[in-house]
């Protein structure tokens, strides 16, 4: 063992079996993890090379097999809680998506919360025992996020009860579902309805494209893998053109909306449902953010904490780079943003499950916030997470953009989740929407509830506009600081509500004046989120009886609520005191930094670093990683084409 990274952990001032456990949930859910995760460590299956070692062709091939043998593997240990099912596949997984994932995360949701009971009946069993393998076809080449213009077609004829599907254009076709280019035999695919010659907008519809038995594309389909990308090197994202397919009737989800057999439309309750599966997958994103940046922070801090590089005093040995204040300013606060996301994703997973279980009662009132909830914490965690992901790179310097150190892999495979299910920009602006229609609501005396009381709150206290109001803080008073981060975001939604009617005022559309506010309104929602994160975080922490770990981690939020005023000084004042408070901080946080990523308890496997390795051993490991490249198989590759040039 790393005689650094020995004493940094002699240094803790809390136990981190005590901080595990409660990220876990208690001792015995730790245990249960820790075994979970031993059947993939421990599985012969499970040890293979690198991806990095292998071509796409190859990694896709190993993906599917990896795929099907943790189903075959899961039901042999008898193992279907769905968040221990997530255990083993995340530590088999290790850094990369699946060939099934969409299947798991899209298709399957999509089923169990958009069909009738006559079609769970006979599409569950398919589903769940992998004879039917779906993904989910929304996007098309001319359109991602503007959904109401997506234009493939779903007709119905009722002379034969069936719907013909087409993609009448080559901006139609539908263009990046995973696991469409070669692995899924159905998509939920997102169609215009049209019956009796009226449309009805989007609704979703069960698919076949493959044959089940020989797996070809059946008749009317053309399908394909849309070539290699940034990353997801696993995952075969493709294309789909679809040319008078037809389904019988039954094929459309019916939960909400139906179609008779002699063609009548009949509404669904909210025409928003049919979005669902985009609400729940925005929902498990924030932890995704929280998982990525915590596995970040521990390659980067236990690196940081065995790397020793120039001289902080002339003659002295060359410190931990984890003393230098400036590597402390950059890794410190993301760490903090890693538990503050932690937190706020079990909060989301939380409140999906109880506003969804409200839904499926009939109660569809808590929609709206759901989903201004969830698309704005989406954004606001993973753009926050990307970024924070890169710096943690490159505080490791060159060995950093190793592929060996995990960070590329963790980058690549994170980024498109600022883009997918909902472009951050996009879900910030639909949060705003949300937001400014709460004002109003505030404005007129009724009274809000959730996330937007504030909002009520700031109206009540002082009439006058919020934006006059000073935000003076107790720096030192997490409380306080949660007061002026609900002030801030007050202040924000009244700024961009004021744009709003001063360009209405100026007698232009709706819809200009919304363009034209766009960039107060985005701030109002990022405003609006980092106001629930610095909430929630402090929350937590008043559930937390562990004095030890009660005090470290009421440090790291001290330090993510005022590092977040710094990067926001014009929301709020006093920088120069915030600045000299913040530099205290790190200089309490530094002996547990290392604590406090083992505490997110990553094994080596799943963390696949050689940075980042619990030993610290990480020099030995990366020369051994090295010459594990094809590229080290052959001596002389090189030198025969240098010859060959060499001779003409
Ligand atoms: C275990 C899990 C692991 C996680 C990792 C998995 C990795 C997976 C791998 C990768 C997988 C990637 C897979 C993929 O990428 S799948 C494809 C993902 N695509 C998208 O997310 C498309 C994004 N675009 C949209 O959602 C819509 O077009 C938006 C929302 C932008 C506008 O839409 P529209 O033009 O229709 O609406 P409007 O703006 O006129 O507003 C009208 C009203 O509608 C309300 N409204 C709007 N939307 C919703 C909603 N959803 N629930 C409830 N309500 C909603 C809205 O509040 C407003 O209400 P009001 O103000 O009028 O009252
Ligand atoms: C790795 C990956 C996996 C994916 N998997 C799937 C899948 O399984 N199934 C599926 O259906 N789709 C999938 N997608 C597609 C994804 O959902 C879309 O890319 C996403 O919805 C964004 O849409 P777009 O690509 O059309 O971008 P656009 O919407 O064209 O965005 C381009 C720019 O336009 C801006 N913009 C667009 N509209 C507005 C607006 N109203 N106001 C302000 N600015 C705006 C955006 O902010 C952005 O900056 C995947 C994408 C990726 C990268």
């Amino acid at each position: 063992m790393n005689p650094d990274i020995c004493r940094e952990r002699e240094n803790a001032t809390f136990n981190t079996e005590t901080l595990t456990n409660m990220l876990d949930g208690s001792a015995e859910k730790t245990r249960r993890r820790r075994e979970i995760e031993s059947l993939v460590i421990n599985d012969p299956d499970f040890q293979h090379d690198d991806p990095n070692f292998m071509s796409r062709s190859e990694r896709y091939d190993a993906a599917v097999k990896k795929s099907s043998q943790m189903i075959m593997k899961l039901r042999d240990y008898g193992i279907s809680d769905p968040e221990e099912i997530y255990f083993y596949k995340r530590t088999a997984r290790r850094t990369f998506h699946e060939a099934f994932g969409l299947h798991y995360t899209m298709f399957l949701p999509t089923l169990y919360s958009q069909c009738t009971p006559e079609q769970q009946k006979k599409w569950l069993p398919l589903a769940e025992n992998f004879k039917a393998l779906g993904t989910y076809a929304q996007t098309e080449l001319g359109h991602g996020t503007h959904i109401r213009k997506l234009e493939t077609t779903a007709t119905y004829d009722p002379s034969t009860q069936e719907f013909v599907l087409n993609c009448p254009t080559v901006s139609s076709i539908k263009w990046w579902p995973g696991g469409l280019g070669k692995t899924s035999n159905h998509a939920i695919v997102l169609a215009q309805l049209y019956t009796l010659g009226k449309c009805h907008g989007l609704h979703a519809f069960i698919v076949p494209i493959r044959c089940m038995k020989t797996h070809q594309p059946l008749p009317g389909v053309t399908v394909g893998d849309i070539g290699p990308k940034f990353g997801f090197e696993e995952v075969d994202n493709g294309y789909l053109k679809l040319e008078n397919v037809r389904i019988p009737r039954e094929n459309m989800l019916m939960k909400y909306a139906q179609v008779e057999p002699d063609g009548s439309y009949l509404k669904p309750p909210s025409d928003k449902l049919t979005y669902g599966t985009m609400v729940f997958i925005r929902a498990m994103i924030v932890g995704e953010s929280a998982r990525a940046l915590s596995k970040s922070c521990t390659i980067a801090i236990r690196y940081s904490a065995v790397r020793h590089q120039s001289e902080l005093r002339p003659g002295e040995p060359e410190p931990q780079i984890l003393d230098y204040q400036a590597q402390q300013y950059k890794l410190f606060p993301l760490l903090a943003a890693a538990y503050a996301f932690t937190f706020v994703g079990q909060y989301m997973s939380d409140t999906y499950h109880r506003i969804t279980g409200h839904i499926n009662q009939g109660d569809f009132s808590q929609l709206p916030e759901l989903h201004a909830l969830a698309a704005g914490l989406k954004a606001f965690t993973t753009w926050t997470a990307n970024a924070g992901i890169e710096v943690c790179r490159m505080a490791c310097g060159g060995h950093g953009y190793l592929c060996c150190s995990g960070l590329p892999d963790i980058y690549v495979t994170f980024t498109p989740t600022c883009t997918y299910e909902g472009e951050n920009t996009v879900m910030m602006l639909q949060t705003a929407r949300f937001l400014v229609k709460c004002y109003r609501q505030a404005r007129e005396g009724q009274q809000l509830s959730g996330t937007v009381s504030y909002l009520n709150e700031q109206q009540r206290l002082q009439p006058q506009p919020v934006s006059s109001r000073p935000t003076v803080v107790n720096i030192n008073d997490l409380a306080s600081l949660v007061e002026a981060y609900k002030l801030r975001a007050a202040k924000l939604v009244e700024v961009a509500a004021k744009s709003l009617q001063g360009e209405l005022q100026r007698s232009i559309s709706q819809e200009d004046a919304w363009n034209n506010s766009s960039i107060e309104l985005v701030r109002a929602s990022d405003a609006h989120c980092h106001y629930v994160v610095v909430e929630l975080f402090a929350a937590k922490l008043s559930e937390i009886s562990d004095t030890a770990v009660h005090s470290v981690l009421n440090t790291l939020a001290l330090l993510y609520a005022l590092h977040g005023i710094t990067l926001n000084s014009g929301d709020f004042l006093q920088l120069s005191q915030i600045t000299q408070r913040i530099k205290a901080l790190l200089v309490e946080i530094r002996p547990n930094a290392v604590a406090l990523v083992d505490s997110f308890d990553y094994n080596d496997e799943m963390l696949n670093s050689v940075l980042g390795r619990y030993d610290g051993n990480v020099y030995e490991s990366m020369f051994e990683w090295a010459k594990r490249s094809p590229l080290n198989r052959t001596e002389v590759r090189s030198f025969i084409i240098f010859n060959i040039i060499q001779k003409k």
